[in-house]
Parts: C-alpha cells; structure tokens; sequence
C-alpha cells in the first residue's frame, strides 16, 4: 500500500486501483476453474528504463520464479516476448526491451533502439522504471522515446531504499511534468506483497480478449536463448562496469544427450584487452563465469550441463552493421 501510504492528496497522483487480481501462491492453485473465454483479458506490457533500476527483477518477479523454465514452442507473435503471466482471468505477457542505449549512435545502438522502439509502440501498457527519487538526463532520454499513444506507469522502483518517504510527495510531483503517466507507483520489485499490487494496478490497462497462450505458460524464449543470458549475465556481473557492454555471448553448440546438455558459447568481446579481462588471472574468471552459468543452467532444467566457454576478439562488431545481424540483433 505503498502509494496509498503517501496519499492521492498529498502526491496529487492518478488513484490506485485496486482489483481482484490475486498474485499469491493461492491464486495459482493446480486445478483452477476454466475462465470464461468472455471475460479474459490479455495484452502487453513492455518494462523500460536506464540500466540498473532493477528492471530484470521487476521482471522475474511478476513472471515468477519459473520464468526460465522454457518451452520448445515457437515464437508466434509480432513481440519478443520474455515472459508472460496469467491470473484470474487475466494474461499478462511481457516483452523485450533490450535496454536504450542512448551514449553512442553506432550501429549496436541504433539496432537494439529500433528493436526497442518497436517494441514498446502497440504494446498496451509501459511501465516505465526509475529508481525513487531519482532523475536523471538517462532517464529522461528514454522517457522521451516513449511512444504518446501507450499508457506509460510510473515505478518508482527501490522505495527500500527512500528513508525520509515524505520527501518523495515533492518528486513524485515533478514527475507528473515530466510525462502524462498513467500512474504513479512507488514500490519495490523486492517485496512480494508490492509486486501483487502493481498486477492490480495493471490489469485494468488489458483490453478484454481471450488468453493467446496456454495459463501454465512463463516463457516461450528457447533453451538456446536462455544459455546465452546465462552467460552473458555472470559475464556483466563477474567483469562489474569495466567491461563495455558491446560484449555479446553466441551458442556455437546445443546438443542433447539424454540427460546431458553439452553447450559451447563464445563470448565476444572489441579489444584484446577485454579479452584479459574476460579470461582474468590464470583463466580464473573465465572459470567462475562458466562454473556459475553452468549451475544456473542445471538448476534451472534439471539436468546436467557440459558448458564450454571461448573468447573471441572481434574488433570494431558493434560498429559494423552486418555483423550487428549475425550476432541476432535484427
Ligand atoms: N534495494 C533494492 N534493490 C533493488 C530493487 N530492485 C532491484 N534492485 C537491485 O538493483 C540492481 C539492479 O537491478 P537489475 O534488475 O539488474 O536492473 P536492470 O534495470 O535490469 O539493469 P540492466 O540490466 O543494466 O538494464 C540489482 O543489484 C538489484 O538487486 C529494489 O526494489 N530495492
């Protein structure tokens, strides 16, 4: 009840609703009863924002923990869809936005822009995540990407981490010049009980149609894709801010032995000195990046993982269009 807490008066903020919609574990019980085809809702919602907001955990958490569990099935919309999640008799499917890159204007950024702007124009709700409090020239770029057609929330994300909430009335406040947000919800994608209440807030943005995937549904990106993410993130994460992020991950390998998934990925990198710092002391990091995706992936299939790491120096691949493509981005 957190932007109840700070009062519609006081934050002269758009109401929150509240709805039905049940996020709990007793609204996912097995043998749910069937929902009218009449009275489903479904649509889209794409999660922008500058990096580190916590827009992969707002993610994982409205997904659930499953997220990563992947079906076989094939991609069938016109969106890359990353996750999706039916409660009560609403669907909600996320979609990709592979973050804006907004520092430089080579051929990496303006592919991964239009996919995102592509993704974000007939989606039915945008949630647009700040840290609470928090505004900066990076964030105001990617608001003004933000399409006017699209309802836009605000989430004003890491409200943990606001001490003096009353501080927050006057940011919110400036906030509604900024953009005429549909919404206004501070929160934190930490806590379980703000996570259902952002389903509430959202369902109502849903037009009513019936469900497009199957209720049990989390996902429907490929394993293949998924061991890439795996990499690419212990890869950010080991190498912390010094690595560019033109650093990508390719599978060259997915076999399947039975129980056995035998995968080897090449991480490529624009300097031979990122390669150093890929690789570490002794290959000591290489080792953790691979040991630490490898486990993710296992646990997350429950079976077992044979992952092969390479590094590669491609010099300049961020800048070159074609290879841009090769490496996936459309
Ligand atoms: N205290 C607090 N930390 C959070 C919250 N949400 C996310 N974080 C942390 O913020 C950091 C960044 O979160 P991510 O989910 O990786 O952020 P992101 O926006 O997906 O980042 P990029 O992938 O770089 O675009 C992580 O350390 C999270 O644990 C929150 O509500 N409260």
């Amino acid at each position: 009840m957190l932007a109840r807490a700070l009062g519609k008066s006081e934050v002269d903020a758009p109401e929150v609703a509240e709805s039905e919609v049940d996020a709990t574990a007793e609204g996912e019980t097995s043998e749910p009863e069937p929902i009218d085809p009449a009275t489903q809702r479904c649509g889209f919602v794409a999660i922008v924002g500058k990096p580190n907001v916590g827009k992969s955990t707002l993610l994982n958490a409205l997904v659930g923990q499953k997220v990563s569990i992947t079906s076989r099935k094939a991609q069938t919309t016109r969106h890359r869809i990353t996750g999706m999640r039916t409660l009560g008799p609403t669907q909600f499917v996320f979609v990709d936005t592979p973050g804006f890159q907004t520092r430089h204007g080579n051929a990496l950024n303006r592919a991964l822009n239009k996919t995102v702007l592509g993704a974000v124009s007939d989606v039915d709700l945008i949630l647009f995540v700040v840290e609470a409090g928090h505004f900066n020239l990076a964030d105001a770029k990617v608001l003004d990407l933000l399409p006017a057609n699209v309802p836009v929330m605000l989430v004003a994300n890491k409200f943990d981490l606001v001490h003096r909430r009353g501080d927050l009335a006057p940011w919110l406040r400036s906030m509604q010049e900024r953009h005429p947000f549909a919404e206004f919800v501070p929160m934190s994608a930490k806590h379980p009980k703000d996570i259902q209440r952002l389903f509430a807030i959202c369902e109502k943005y849903l037009p009513l149609q019936p469900w497009m995937h199957d209720p049990d549904d989390l996902t429907d990106r490929s394993e293949r894709f998924m061991a890439s993410e795996m990499v690419r993130e212990k890869l950010f994460r080991l190498t912390g801010d010094e690595l560019p992020y033109t650093s990508t991950v390719v599978i060259d390998k997915f076999e399947e032995e039975g129980a056995l998934k035998r995968i080897a990925a090449t991480i490529v990198v624009e300097r031979e000195g990122h390669k150093g710092m890929v690789i570490g002391d002794k290959g000591e990091k290489l080792k953790r990046i691979g040991t630490e995706a490898r486990q993710e992936l296992e646990k997350l299939w429950d079976c077992k993982v044979y992952l092969e790491l390479w590094v590669k120096v491609r010099s300049g691949w961020a800048d070159d269009d074609a290879r841009v493509r090769s490496f996936g981005y459309e």
